[in-house]
């Protein structure tokens, strides 16, 4: 029989080997259980009716325990923290695994688990802005807190999570778009906008009824869009001077001019776009203000003349020639208009009376888009007053608009519908602006660099090598046809190109005078163009402001008895508001000492401003 036994010896070795293992396991479990069944007492105040320490229990940690209460038995979320706290002591985490201690109140248990930690492969940003997110309250509930959001609270944000993010080691920066409907916001890399971009000779847009401007952050190209499907047709450029407004016009018409598209031009500071006279595609460029609102009539009549034609031939409007009109310093020329009204002979108010050129521009600005012509308006500030009043609701029709240096809080709320868009622009960087995408939100841009396109060799020879080249490749092969439908606007056009060259060949400006030397020095008789400075006979204002925008204190310039504008300290300014908050009336008391006069300015009027150097003259 031991001899039988003895044969089996290494089975019954290993056999009791097992049960001794078996033994000390069962002991280990039975020891952490009476453990948890005293932690669980004394954290709670309450006796387990079971606890089960599944099996195999683990060597020196719990693999998983389940300990049932009494139905109903409450524990405090404060007991239940220390309870779990001293449980998770009493098993240590380790790096590949740690211990965790749930509280399943609806089955009155407390289940322990040893879990693998799965390692934490997110980045130090990741980790960085998470615990941001963590410890914001105002993200608890993001679909509220995102929908509440104005565009102003979201630039807030997107800088503080661009902050944390930090700079990016591609040298690339960070964008924030935002989902409130889904209750996320993604943050992307994107390509830094450049500080300076020159006008690309590529058609960087095959589309030729686009015609882009700028580029925005990811390469985004900007453009405006004039086909006849558009719903933003005209365009306004808003920029102060020397903010790089011209430059954004050259590069428009340049555009145009390479696709097909013909433009005319009225300057009345005539050194914005002398430069586009006599490129391919341009008409003309008006100077006078008297021509130019004979060219704002011809064009309605023009406009009348297309929507005839349309009808007539049972055509669409897309099916008409394109053409584009240009109204630079647009409020200069409104001022030049309403001082020409006033103080013109007779024949001069008599013509101006017909012409009626802001009753004309206000229905181009709402009309003009069916029949194939399309507006590019410039101004120094966005204007309710000019824009809601006499011409009409222009503003709404100008849908394509691009803002260039820091807008006024009013300004950012005229032209992009938020007080806070367009308020930061580096103004050190020449070209920034504002620019609108094709989705209808304004973005941060910078404007292609268009040079001055003027051949004159007091130009040209002044331009960079790099500059003549973007000019030279710019001109297109053949120059786009003008198609006019009315006799007016094509005998104005051509009137005005004669005009042009007759200026051109007997020269239009007079031989400055230096004035300071000595009294003999010069002549300082009437045709001088100016007299110490000031404005004379011309009418060389530097820009034309609302009269409501008139602070007391300021130089403006007024007519005196003589027609002549003279400069004068405004006193007070008061402005009488209707019920809907709209001015209705400006009475500006200007003089010094005792002599004072009012001033009445009706809802539209301007106030001439005299250029800066009179200014610091007359202070
Ligand atoms: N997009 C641009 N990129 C680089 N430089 C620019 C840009 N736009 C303008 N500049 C620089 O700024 C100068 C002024 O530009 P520009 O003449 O176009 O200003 P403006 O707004 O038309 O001023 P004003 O209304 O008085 O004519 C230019 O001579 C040029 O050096």
């Amino acid at each position: 029989m031991l001899a039988k036994l003895h044969g089996y010896r290494v089975l019954l070795v290993a056999a009791a080997a097992l049960l001794v293992m078996v033994d000390v396991l069962r002991h280990r479990a039975h020891r952490w259980s009476q453990m948890l069944e005293s932690v669980v007492r004394q954290g709670t105040g309450h006796l387990p009716t079971k606890i089960v320490v599944s099996f195999s229990p683990g060597w020196r940690v719990i693999r998983r325990a389940r300990i049932t209460l009494h139905r109903g038995t409450v524990i405090r979320p404060k007991q239940f923290e220390e309870l779990s706290r001293t449980i998770e002591a009493a098993f240590p985490a380790t790096a590949q695994s740690e211990t965790k201690v749930r509280h399943v109140a609806h089955r009155d248990r407390i289940v322990i688990t040893r879990e693998s930690i799965t390692p934490d492969t997110r980045s130090a940003r990741q980790r960085t802005l998470q615990s941001a997110l963590d410890a914001a309250s105002m993200f608890t509930d993001p679909r509220v807190s995102m929908n509440a959001g104005a565009r102003g609270f979201q630039l807030k944000v997107e800088e503080a999570l661009a902050s944390l993010a930090g700079q990016h080691e591609s040298g690339r920066n960070w964008t924030t778009d935002w989902y409130p409907d889904q209750g996320y916001l993604v943050m992307r890399l994107v390509t830094a906008m450049p500080s300076r971009v020159d006008h690309p000779l590529a058609l960087v847009d095959e589309n030729l009824r686009h015609l882009p401007y700028a580029t925005g952050a990811a390469d985004r190209i900007m453009y405006w869009d004039v086909s006849t499907s558009s719903n933003k047709p005209h365009c306004l450029i808003v920029g102060p001077t020397g903010g790089g407004k011209t430059s954004v016009i050259r590069t428009l018409l340049t555009e145009a001019a390479r696709r097909g598209v013909p433009f005319v031009g009225v300057d009345p500071k005539m050194i914005e776009l002398d430069g586009l006279e006599g490129y391919p595609g341009c008409g003309a460029i008006i100077y006078d203000a008297l021509r130019a609102a004979m060219f704002v009539r011809a064009l309605h009549t023009e406009m009348m003349a297309r929507n005839a034609y349309i009808h007539q031939m049972k055509i669409e409007g897309a099916q008409l020639p394109l053409m584009i009109a240009v109204l630079d310093e647009f409020f200069i020329l409104s001022g030049k208009w309403q001082r020409l009204a006033k103080t013109g002979d007779d024949e001069t108010r008599a013509q101006l009376k017909e012409l009626d050129p802001l009753g004309a521009w206000a229905d181009l600005a709402v009309l003009a888009r069916s029949a194939g012509i399309r507006l590019l308006l410039g101004v120094q500030r966005p204007d309710a007053s000019l824009f809601g009043g006499a011409s009409g609701n222009a503003r709404d029709n100008f849908g394509t608009r691009i803002s260039l240096g820091n807008l006024s809080q009013d300004g950012a709320l005229m032209m992009w519908g938020d007080s806070t868009v367009g308020r930061e622009v580096d103004t050190s960087v020449k070209g920034r602006g504002i620019a609108l995408g094709d989705d209808g939100n304004p973005v941060d841009a910078q404007m292609w660099w268009t040079p001055n396109v003027d051949r004159h060799p007091n130009k040209w020879n002044q331009l960079a090598e790099r500059e003549q080249a973007i000019i030279d490749g710019l001109l297109p092969t053949e120059a786009p046809q003008f198609t006019c439908y009315s006799r007016e606007l094509a005998s104005f056009i051509e009137s005005e190109r004669a005009l042009a060259t007759r200026a051109r060949r007997h020269g239009r400006a007079p031989e400055p005078i230096v004035i300071g030397a000595t009294a003999t020095d010069g002549d300082t008789s009437a045709e001088s163009p100016t007299v110490n400075g000031a404005p004379t006979g011309g009418d060389d204002f530097s820009d034309v402001i609302p009269a409501s925008a008139v602070e007391a204190g300021q130089t403006v310039l007024v007519d005196d008895d003589h027609g002549e504008l003279v400069p004068v300290t405004v006193d007070s300014v008061d402005v009488r508001c209707g019920a809907t908050g709209d001015v209705v009336e400006t009475v500006l008391t200007v003089g010094a000492g005792r002599v004072k006069t009012r001033i009445t300015f009706d809802a539209t009027g301007g106030v001439v401003l005299p250029e800066p150097d009179l200014v610091a003259a007359s202070t």
